[in-house]
C-alpha cells in the first residue's frame, strides 16, 4: 500500500518503520524542518530495549512539498496539531484516501470530519508507544494493538486491506466493536496514566508501584463513568483500570514515560484538554460534576504555565 503518515513524532515514525519493513511505500509527513532534514539525512535511527540503534532509510517531506496521492493517511500529530495538519495536507486528500488517526484523546473525529468526508474516515485507539530522542531518534520500548473502525462501517469497503496491512507489519489490529467506546477507554487510560505520570515525574512501571495507584486511579475513573453514562457512552471504570494495570511490565509500557510527560519535558503543549480537561467540561454541560478531572487538568495547565509553555 502507498501510505503517508502526517505526524511523523515518536508514534509516527515507529509505525513509519514497521509498515516500510512489511513492504509498503511509505513517506513520512512532518512540519518539524529539522526530524525532515536528519532522516533524509541519516535515516530515521531507532533505539530498541536493548539499547541498540537501528537505521532505517525513509523518505520524510513538509506537508507543502508533497505532490503525491496516497491509499492511506495515517494521521499522528498531537491532537491540537491535526486540524492545521489537515490543512497543509491540500491536494494530498483529493484522491479520497482513506485517513486513519490512532491518536490520543476524545474530539478527533470532530476535527477530521471538516476536512475529510465521514465515508474515508477510520478511527481508532492504540497502545504501542514511543519517544522522541532528537531530531530523526526515536527511542521504542514493549509491543502493542490497535482497535479501530471505520466511522461509517457501510461506506468503507476497505477496512480489510487497512487491517491486512498493519497486522501484515505486526501491528496488532483488531475492528472494534464500539469505536467510541474504544476512544473513551484509551481516554480513560491517558487522563490517569499519562496525567498522574506527568505530575509526578515518573514512568508506568513506577506508577504501578504507587501503593495508593487504585486511589487515584478511581477518583478519576469514577468521573468517566459518571459523564459517560450521563453522554449515554458505552464505559466501564473497571475494565479501563485492568487496561491500565496491564501497562505496568516492563513487556508492556512499564519502562515509557506516557506522551504527555514527553510534551512536558520537552516544553511542549499537552494534550490535556482533550482528556481530563474534556471529561471536565462535558460534565460541566451535563451537570455531572467531575472536580477530580477538572484540577487535573488545571494542575498540568500550571505546570505547562510554570515550564513557560
Ligand atoms: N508517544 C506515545 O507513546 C504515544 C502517543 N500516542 C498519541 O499519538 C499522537 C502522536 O504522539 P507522538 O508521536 O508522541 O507525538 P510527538 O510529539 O512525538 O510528535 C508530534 C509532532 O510534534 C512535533 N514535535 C515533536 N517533538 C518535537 C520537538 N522536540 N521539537 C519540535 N517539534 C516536535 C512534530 O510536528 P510539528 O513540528 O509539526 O509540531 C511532530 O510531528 C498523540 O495523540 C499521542 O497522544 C498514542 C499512543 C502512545
Ligand atoms: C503508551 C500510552 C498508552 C501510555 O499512556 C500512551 O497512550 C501515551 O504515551 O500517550
Amino acid at each position: 500500500m502507498k501510505i503517508a503518515i502526517a505526524g511523523a513524532g515518536a508514534m509516527g515514525s515507529r509505525f513509519g518503520v514497521k509498515l516500510q519493513a512489511a513492504g509498503n511505500q511509505v513517506t513520512l509527513i512532518d512540519n518539524w524542518a529539522d526530524h525532515v532534514a536528519a532522516i533524509n539525512r541519516d535515516g530515521l535511527i531507532v533505539t530498541t530495549d536493548d539499547g541498540t540503534d537501528h537505521v532505517y532509510p525513509m523518505t520524510a517531506m513538509a506537508p507543502q512539498d508533497v505532490t503525491d496521492h496516497f491509499d492511506l493517511v495515517i494521521l499522528f500529530t498531537k491532537a491540537m496539531q491535526m486540524d492545521q495538519m489537515l490543512q497543509d495536507l491540500g491536494d494530498v486528500l483529493s484522491n479520497q484516501p482513506a485517513v486513519l488517526t490512532l491518536a490520543n484523546g476524545i474530539g478527533n473525529v470532530e476535527t477530521i470530519e471538516r476536512h475529510v468526508p465521514k465515508a474515508q474516515i477510520v478511527v481508532g485507539t492504540t497502545v504501542w508507544s514511543s519517544g522522541m530522542t532528537g531530531p530523526g531518534h526515536i527511542k521504542v520500548t514493549g509491543t502493542g494493538s490497535i482497535s479501530l473502525q471505520a466511522v461509517v462501517p457501510d461506506a468503507f469497503p476497505n477496512l480489510p486491506a487497512v487491517l491486512d496491512t498493519l497486522n501484515g507489519a505486526g501491528l496488532h489490529a483488531s475492528e472494534a466493536a464500539n469505536v467510541m467506546a474504544a476512544i473513551w477507554k484509551k481516554a480513560g487510560l491517558n487522563s490517569v496514566l499519562n496525567t498522574y505520570c506527568t505530575l509526578f515525574d515518573c514512568n508506568i512501571g513506577e506508577f504501578g508501584t504507587l501503593p495508593n495507584w487504585r486511589t487515584l486511579n478511581d477518583a478519576v475513573l469514577n468521573e468517566f463513568q459518571a459523564v459517560a453514562d450521563a453522554a449515554k457512552i458505552q464505559f466501564s471504570a473497571a475494565d479501563v483500570t485492568d487496561l491500565i494495570a496491564a501497562q505496568f511490565s516492563p513487556e508492556t509500557n512499564g519502562g515509557h514515560y506516557p506522551s504527555m510527560h514527553q510534551d512536558m519535558a520537552n516544553r511542549r503543549p499537552t494534550e490535556i484538554d482533550f482528556l481530563n480537561g474534556y471529561v471536565a467540561k462535558l460534565g460541566a454541560q451535563l451537570n455531572v460534576p467531575a472536580p477530580t478531572n477538572a484540577i487535573l487538568a488545571q494542575a498540568i495547565h500550571a505546570q505547562e504555565t510554570l515550564k513557560g509553555i
